[in-house]
């Protein structure tokens, strides 16, 4: 396994981290290049982001309202005809949160493209029927129940993992989703990429102590004070078929080898997922716009919410507390 855990890259990230706290303070001194290659080419889109920071240390592109053109993109992926898969579990009570799920992404997720979603359920007479766009496919697959939440949301690895070994060529892309959200805005080619992580809404303006890895090393996703780039949320997640499956792969074996030893991470596969992108560094990261929380006042870099988690009550919907 491929472990990235240098000094430099350690010492590296922490000041980018720094970066990413302070980035209000930054002057466009610093982004002299981007305007250069705005002039350049001639482009008139303005893709300039000076207050939050836009690439990671490994280079791979954090991605933001106004970083990309979305016309653009759309021009170079469209032509391709690809197909994206999208997962969602929908167990037990969270059977409701469905219908909007399944209406907004008709609104916002991959239009234009083959989308096709699959909906795991242990209630498939509840999946609600939802009129489709040309070319959009909504699948269900029955699964069993649970009486605890941790092992529905943790499960979902490899079931997730199950359903890529069985997918064709023709699927090119996948992303993981949680179903109690909503769309509120584009979701598209600007997101593809062979590993993709979404940073998670809650952590991003922390500093890295306070990240809630999984401490104890006894766990298979345990993080040391000094590992970590960003916390990532388990809420969505995606990539190329092969990437997703080699992920799937990991953590759920990792949930399972832990689980035999009497053990369960703080959360559950989100905190196995952390452990895999420290390892296996995503080569594309969007930014908290594409899982942001309702409950949480919009922060000013957040220019647009694009798929948010709805308001809910744990207790009445949950099987276990
Ligand atoms: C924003 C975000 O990143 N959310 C993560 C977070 O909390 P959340 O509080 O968002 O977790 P959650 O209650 O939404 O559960 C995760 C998902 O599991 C499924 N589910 C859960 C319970 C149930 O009875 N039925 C059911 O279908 C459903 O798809 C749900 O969206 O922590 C979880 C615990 O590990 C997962 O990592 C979530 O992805
Ligand atoms: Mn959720």
């Amino acid at each position: 396994m491929r472990v990235v855990s240098s000094a430099n890259l350690t010492s590296l990230t922490e000041s980018w981290l720094e970066d990413l706290r302070w980035c209000r303070t930054r002057r466009s001194n610093d982004f002299m290049t981007t305007d250069i290659i705005t002039r350049d080419s001639g482009c008139c889109f303005d893709f300039r982001r000076t207050d939050v920071v836009t690439v990671t240390p490994w280079l791979a592109p954090i991605v933001w309202e106004s970083t990309f053109d979305p016309v653009l993109m759309d021009a170079i992926f469209k032509p391709q005809n690809l197909t994206i898969a999208a997962t969602v579990f929908a167990v037990g009570k969270y059977v409701q949160f469905l219908k909007d799920f399944l209406k907004t992404s008709e609104q916002f997720f991959f239009i234009g493209f083959n989308v096709h979603i699959y909906v795991f359920t242990d209630r498939p007479n509840d999946v609600p029927k939802v009129q489709l766009a040309p070319g959009r496919k909504v699948s269900v697959r029955v699964v069993q129940s649970s009486q605890r939440w941790q092992e529905i949301s943790a499960r979902r690895m490899e079931m997730v993992h199950t359903l890529l070994l069985e997918l064709s060529d023709s699927t090119h892309f996948i992303f993981c989703l949680d179903v109690d959200s909503k769309f509120h805005g584009r979701w598209g080619s600007e997101s593809l990429g062979e590993l993709v992580a979404v940073v998670h809404p809650g952590y991003y303006g922390n500093p890295r102590s306070r990240f809630p890895f999984e401490r104890r090393t006894k766990s298979r996703a345990y993080m040391a004070p000094s590992d970590g780039d960003f916390y990532y949320c388990g809420g969505a997640f995606g990539g190329s078929v092969d990437q997703v499956l080699a992920l799937t792969q990991t953590c759920s074996k990792n949930y399972r080898d832990d689980e035999k030893e009497g053990v369960e991470a703080a959360w559950q596969e989100e905190s196995h997922l952390n452990r895999y992108f420290w390892e296996n560094k995503p080569s594309k990261v969007l930014s908290p716009e594409y899982l942001w929380q309702d409950f949480k006042p919009r922060n000013p870099e957040i220019r647009i919410i694009r798929f948010s988690g709805v308001i809910k009550n744990y207790a009445a919907i949950r099987p276990n507390v």
